[in-house]
């Protein structure tokens, strides 16, 4: 029974998309479970997941060998989706050690990389990794409890939410939140956004969670993204820039490189949309979107995936994570109620993991789309908790 906070709809159910198109819930089971298998225990030129001596254990970007709070967090939701503690755990205790500063400007946020020995590569934050570990670590703290520090999942969760909104307050550095448009910026020090890391799911879960005095901001925040991404997906193509601003135009070049276009972090966006319209059915243009977007895919060859212009115009130059954006083009089969719905779910099934070098990216969002359309990807609240 659907209950209801202020405009969004908790559904309290999983759609397993697989089951619905005729796989058995057993077949769809032992998938879930292959893919786990690989990415974290799999031979050594197939997984991610790499436990370290001791009480430690790095996610591998294996196409620039390093280590990155989004890797890691993304890690540590699927392990705690899965239930798989030892795992989450490891994946933590690096984060916490190696990358999480303790003091300056940062405190409290992570170093967005790090070498694989847990040196880090640069200080600043990536702010898509901050949010993901929150979530994780709620999620961690409502199945198996809180331990003691650093296992206290839910202390830290609210320390790392605390630091994202309140951090310049009282000492140097800003929040990772912009407190006039209530949007998540790209870095702390950036008047712009990057539409990829709006998560209005998971802050509508921060709205309950997070240290009261910020509940209303999270809720409000929700409310927010879900705007926003109204102004940032293109009203034909669906397509979004990978850097834009508070307006939702695409940001302007910056010195790292020109990023208004639609490439590898703006796969995300139909994901994170399939989700939140899954998980609370607030925006009836989630739907309308992922029709859009999968019609502006319907007709092209993965193998012939680009990088494009938000109206489509296609670059030369190839998607350098195809099976990464097919994965996402079908996780918006969760809201997509159009023609191509049941041709992506269909296409990712199957397609295979994808192999060699820049397997990485890819294979992180291959295992969100899988969860999500399997029905696995789902809200773990702390006894008694309620939506
Ligand atoms: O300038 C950095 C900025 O690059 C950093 O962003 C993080 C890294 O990139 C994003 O994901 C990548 C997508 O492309 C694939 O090829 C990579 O493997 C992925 O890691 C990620 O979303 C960002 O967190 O953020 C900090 C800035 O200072």
């Amino acid at each position: 029974m659907a209950n209801s906070r202020q405009g969004a709809f908790f559904t309290g159910e999983y759609r397993n998309v697989f089951s619905e198109m005729g796989y058995s819930e057993e077949a769809v089971g032992s998938r879930l479970e292959e893919i786990w298998q690989e990415l974290f225990h799999g031979s050594p030129d197939v997984r991610l997941y790499h436990p370290m001596d001791g009480d430690k254990g790095y996610m591998v970007d294996t196409g620039n060998d390093d280590a990155r709070t989004e890797g890691m967090s993304y890690g540590m939701m699927f392990a705690v989706q899965l239930d798989k503690k030892d795992e989450f755990d490891r994946l933590w205790n690096f984060s916490k050690t190696f990358m999480q500063h303790r003091e300056g400007r940062y405190k409290d946020y992570f170093a967005w990389h790090c070498s694989l020995d847990g040196t880090k590569l640069s200080p600043g934050p990536a702010p898509d990794g901050e949010e993901f570990y929150a979530m994780a670590l709620f999620f961690a703290s409502a199945r198996w409890g809180d331990g003691p520090e650093p296992y206290d999942y839910s202390v830290q969760a609210r320390q790392i939410l605390r630091a994202c909104l309140h951090q310049g307050e009282e000492g140097p550095g800003d929040p990772m939140w912009d407190p006039a448009t209530k949007l998540i910026k790209f870095v702390p020090e950036s008047p712009f956004s990057d539409p990829s890391y709006h998560l209005p799911h998971f802050y509508e879960l921060f709205a309950l969670l997070a240290d009261e005095e910020d509940r209303l901001f999270w809720k409000e925040a929700a409310a927010a993204s879900r705007a926003y991404l109204h102004t940032a997906c293109h009203p034909a193509t669906g397509l979004s820039a990978e850097y834009a601003n508070f307006d939702g135009t695409p940001a302007p070049p910056q010195p790292h490189g020109d990023y208004r276009y639609f490439y590898s972090d703006a796969y995300r966006v139909a994901g994170n949309i399939a989700v939140d319209w899954e998980w609370f059915r607030a925006d009836p243009w989630q739907v309308e979107q992922s029709n859009r977007l999968q019609a502006f895919f319907r007709d092209k060859e993965v193998s012939d995936y680009r990088r494009y212009h938000l109206d489509g115009t296609p670059f030369e130059e190839p998607a350098l994570h195809p099976i990464g954006l097919l994965a996402t083009n079908a996780m918006a089969s969760l809201a997509a109620d159009g023609p191509d719905a049941a041709a992506f779910a269909e296409l990712l099934w199957n397609t295979p993991l994808r192999t060699g070098k820049r397997r990485y990216y890819d294979n992180c969002l291959y295992f969100f789309a899988f969860l999500a359309l399997s029905g696995h990807y789902r809200i773990y609240l702390p006894e008694g908790g309620r939506l």
